[in-house]
């Protein structure tokens, strides 16, 4: 009974009698016997029928093509359905209604009823479509290609070769070197030169994710897995990667609890969903990649041997910058050329003795610091030559600080482990808080600036912004 209405029963059904009848949409009610007890105006109107000829008859005999009668029978609601109405197409729903178990009634609705409103319809969903599709494939498709990774360097181009061997073998690969060094690159490389390619390549930065909501982001939940759950649940990003490429980003990040449960995945290809028994299968080529020091971190009993070694069928080590000042000039040159082309301004060229400068330098951040630092020198050269004189003052000299610091903190992490015997990975205080106050100083130094931060740190912005949620720190974003 509607609130605030005394409706007596028969009133209530004339009032919903009118109500339907002034509806445009068709409606159409059956006994459990799938035998028509009322149909609305606009259906009788539609199917060019008077309700007194059509009550009491099979419903199968008043509208073509119909499946109330299945729907009385099965109980199974049908929703969505397409049905071919005299020559017209229509989206219908069956719902069957239910007293003490069993059904009295199935309604049916036509939603769409002439083919204008059945295309207006599958027009606007297939733009929403397409629209998610595009979106999808920017987020989940490799972005670069073995031809734009940059080198002249013997050893890079050897690693080169071989990830451009293993590309098309499916076999799992894992990518050390430090951070900055262009692992991600390569991953992306690997993906677009496998067969794999026109597939989604899924990227997941173990370091980035918070512990709590890891398992959901990997595996996915079911509708009302947990408190605050979607209500249509999640796929998670190694089933949103089926048939492609998953890249796990900084793997040695991985908590213990997650190695076990994606160890078990690998075995088995299948993943259970949070909230869910029924495994899904999944097919994904694993490459993964870290800038610690892994081996030292299984023989330590951090990271688990048996996972190691399933994601480490190919092991590709990428040299750091400082080793390989071969590569200087030929990125410089590549980076110039790309960001003048961005900004549309005219081409700058670094001189000689800039350049043994660079060359000289000891690159914590790799490839992304130079890459970062040219960008800052475009915008401060007025000319079309980059000077010596430009260049901040860090770059001339090793002993620099920034650089202790720097080679502090990755100590630091590294040994990031409580040897309590238990293997367990537990910080210890003492190391939290001497890296707490590396982290302070290091932003205190750059005014806040977390890019410039995580260049100085030679760390990954994602695991400088990590590193700072754990402390709790908060500094403004720029
Ligand atoms: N050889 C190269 N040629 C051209 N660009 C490169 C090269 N190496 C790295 N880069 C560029 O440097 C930047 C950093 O590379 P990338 O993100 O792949 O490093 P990474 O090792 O994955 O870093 P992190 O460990 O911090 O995640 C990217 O913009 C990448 O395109």
């Amino acid at each position: 009974m509607p609130y605030g209405i005394n409706f007596s029963s028969d009133e209530m059904v004339d009032f919903l009698i009118k109500v339907l009848d002034s509806d445009p949409e068709c409606f159409v009610f059956v006994d459990s016997e799938a035998r028509v007890i009322w149909l609305n105006k606009a259906y009788q109107s539609y199917l060019n029928v008077k309700l007194e000829e059509a009550q009491g008859k099979p419903v199968v005999d008043v509208i073509p093509n119909t499946r109330l009668q299945v729907v009385v029978k099965t109980g199974i609601p049908e929703l969505g359905k397409v049905q071919n109405i005299n020559g017209r197409r229509a989206i219908v729903n069956r719902i069957p209604l239910f007293k003490d178990g069993k059904i009295i009634v199935a309604i049916g609705k036509v939603l769409f009823k002439t083919k204008k409103e059945f295309a207006e319809l599958v027009s606007k969903l297939k733009e929403e479509v397409d629209c998610y599709k595009r979106e999808l494939n920017e987020i989940y498709t490799s972005k670069w290609k073995f031809e734009d990774i940059i080198t002249c360097s013997p050893n890079l181009i050897h690693v080169k070769d071989l990830a451009q061997k293993v590309a098309p073998v499916d076999v799992n690969v894992m990518i050390l070197g430090e951070s900055g060094s262009g692992k991600e690159l390569l991953a992306h490389s690997i993906h677009s030169a496998s067969t794999r390619s026109s597939k989604p390549f899924v990227c997941i930065n173990c370091a980035a994710i918070p512990e709590n909501i890891m398992e959901s982001e990997l595996f996915g939940y079911e509708p009302g897995a947990f408190t605050n759950a979607k209500s249509n649940g999640k796929l998670g990003k190694l089933e949103i990667a089926n048939n492609g490429t998953v890249f796990l980003d900084e793997i040695g990040d991985m908590p213990p609890f997650m190695q076990a449960k994606l160890l078990r995945f690998l075995q088995e290809g299948e993943l259970e969903k949070v909230g869910s028994v029924k495994p899904v299968s999944v097919n994904v080529r694993v490459i993964c990649a870290t800038n610690r020091n892994i081996q030292k971190m299984v023989e330590d009993g951090i990271f688990r041997a048996d996972l190691y070694y399933r994601l480490s069928s190919i092991i590709l080590k990428i040299p750091p910058l400082r080793e390989r000042p071969e590569d200087i000039e030929l990125l410089c040159d590549h980076f110039l050329k790309s960001i003048t082309e961005k900004w549309a301004i005219p081409l700058k060229k670094i001189d000689k003795e800039a350049l043994e400068i660079l060359k000289n330098y000891y690159w914590p951040g790799n490839v992304r610091e130079l890459q970062h630092l040219l960008e800052t020198l475009c915008c401060i050269t007025d000319g079309n030559i980059i000077k010596a004189k430009a260049l901040p003052s860090y770059l001339f000299g090793q002993s620099d600080s920034a650089m202790l610091k720097n080679n502090e903190l990755r100590r630091i992490s590294l040994s990031n482990i409580n040897s309590d015997g238990n293997n367990k990975y537990i910080c210890s205080d003492v190391i939290n808080s001497k890296e707490k106050e590396l982290l302070e100083e290091v932003l205190r130094n750059t005014g806040g600036n977390k890019r410039k931060a995580a260049e100085m740190l030679g760390i990954h912005r994602t695991t400088l912004y990590y590193k700072l949620r754990k402390y709790n720190m908060q500094y403004k974003v720029n």
